[in-house]
């Protein structure tokens, strides 16, 4: 497609949709703004953008289709600022916040001018932060959920979803009461129980400093998105207050259940508690990208010896096949092999897996 692209807000969202556009539509003119001006440049540096903005004003003016990707309190104050310039009367502004209610509400200063808004959330990314950390396939088979405003026709959310085909994401349309309520669930609320499990550990750490360093495996997994960028898991809790509170009483009580299973000191049950979680767990898509992060990780059962780690990224480089993740397991209990590797698509792992196994007689596991 061709027409001017105008991207606000140049992080780890902006600059991924950014690089996913130029990749499809190569003689598009995608500008970007930042309040950053190093991560204005370092977007074009890395050709998520082919210009850098120097007037938000002038560049939304020219622009066929605005993309907000900041902070969503950022977001709706932004849109304020759109309002009162002299859009082109065909734009389309869309954004990509993680809520959605809130975010609706705003849009109504652009709708109310004849202004197409629609909703857009991509559900995927990362704990890291920032466009060095943007990628053209972030958003690869996740769901990208839409929640289009009342002024928003058919024609111009197909326009949009053209513009956004190189995310190869899957579009899914949802009401933004609804968005935000499965959202919470499997999105928001993890984050405050993630990053409560390590304020836990850090009132144990004074008496116990040990549990720093034994705090790999499963703590590392359920902790990892603690490390996100704080500012902006701020702004998402307060945009959906009432659906976290509303959780955080279930869980409350889901916690009042564990403990009155533990003082039963009932084997069948908490053999029943695990196992039920666990069934559940293993039949949700999980492989799939969406409510639930994917890796694609491969266990290889290595030797202890030094040289042994680049000896498997150096085959791995040898074949152009690229990791996301590695990892060296320090324990070899209920996991076969002590090197993680993770993939961003099964196929990685598969081709991992395949050249790993016929130059080196290491087993391979996944699970
Ligand atoms: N990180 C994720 O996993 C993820 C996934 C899906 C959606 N989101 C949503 O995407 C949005 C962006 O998140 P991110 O992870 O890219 O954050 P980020 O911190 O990587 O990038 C945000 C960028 O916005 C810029 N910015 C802030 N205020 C601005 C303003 N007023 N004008 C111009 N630029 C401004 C910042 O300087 C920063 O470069 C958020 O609304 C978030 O809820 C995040
Ligand atoms: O993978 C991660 O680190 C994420 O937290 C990604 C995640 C999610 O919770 O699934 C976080 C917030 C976004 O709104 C969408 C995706």
């Amino acid at each position: 497609m061709n027409g001017n692209v105008f991207i606000i807000g140049l992080g780890l969202i902006g600059g991924s949709i950014g690089l996913a556009i130029l990749k499809e539509h190569p003689d598009a003119q995608v500008t970007g703004y930042d309040i950053k001006p190093d991560e204005m440049k370092l977007a074009k540096a890395l050709h998520a953008i082919n210009r850098t903005s120097s007037s938000l004003q002038h560049d939304a003016e020219q622009a066929d289709l605005i993309i907000i990707c900041t902070p969503v309190n950022e977001t709706e104050k932004l849109m304020n600022s759109l309002a009162a310039f002299n859009l082109k009367p065909d734009v389309i502004v869309t954004d990509v916040g993680s809520t959605k209610k809130n975010i609706m509400s705003a849009s109504h200063v652009l709708t109310q001018k004849g202004i197409t808004f629609v909703g857009g959330h991509p559900m995927a990314g990362s704990h890291k932060s920032g466009v060095s950390a943007a990628k053209a396939f972030l958003f690869e088979n996740a769901f990208y959920l839409l929640t289009p405003g009342d002024s928003a026709d058919e024609q111009s959310i197909d326009t949009l979803k053209n513009w956004l085909r190189g995310s190869k994401a899957k579009f899914l349309e949802v009401k933004p009461e609804e968005h935000d309520h499965i959202t919470g669930m499997v999105s928001h609320f993890p984050h405050i129980i993630a990053s409560s499990l390590v304020h836990q550990v850090k009132q144990n750490y004074q008496k116990q400093p040990l549990i720093s360093s034994l705090a790999a495996g499963g703590f590392r997994d359920i902790s990892r998105i603690a490390s996100s960028n704080p500012s902006m898991w701020r702004d998402i809790t307060l945009h959906n207050i009432d659906t976290l509170k509303e959780l955080l009483m279930e869980w409350q009580q889901e916690m009042n259940r564990v403990i009155n299973m533990l003082e039963e000191n009932n084997a069948e049950h908490i053999y029943a508690y695990f196992s039920e979680a666990k069934t559940f767990r293993d039949e949700m898509p999980i492989l799939q990208k969406g409510a639930i992060p994917s890796f694609y990780d491969l266990f290889v059962d290595v030797p202890d010896y030094p040289g042994v780690i680049s000896e498997i990224t150096g085959l791995l480089a040898k074949e152009e096949i690229s990791i996301v993740n590695l990892r060296i397991m320090e324990t070899r209990e209920d996991i076969y092999g002590v090197l993680t590797i993770s993939f961003q698509t099964e196929e990685d792992r598969k081709r991992g897996a395949e050249c790993i196994t016929s130059v080196t007689d290491y087993d391979v596991f996944t699970v």
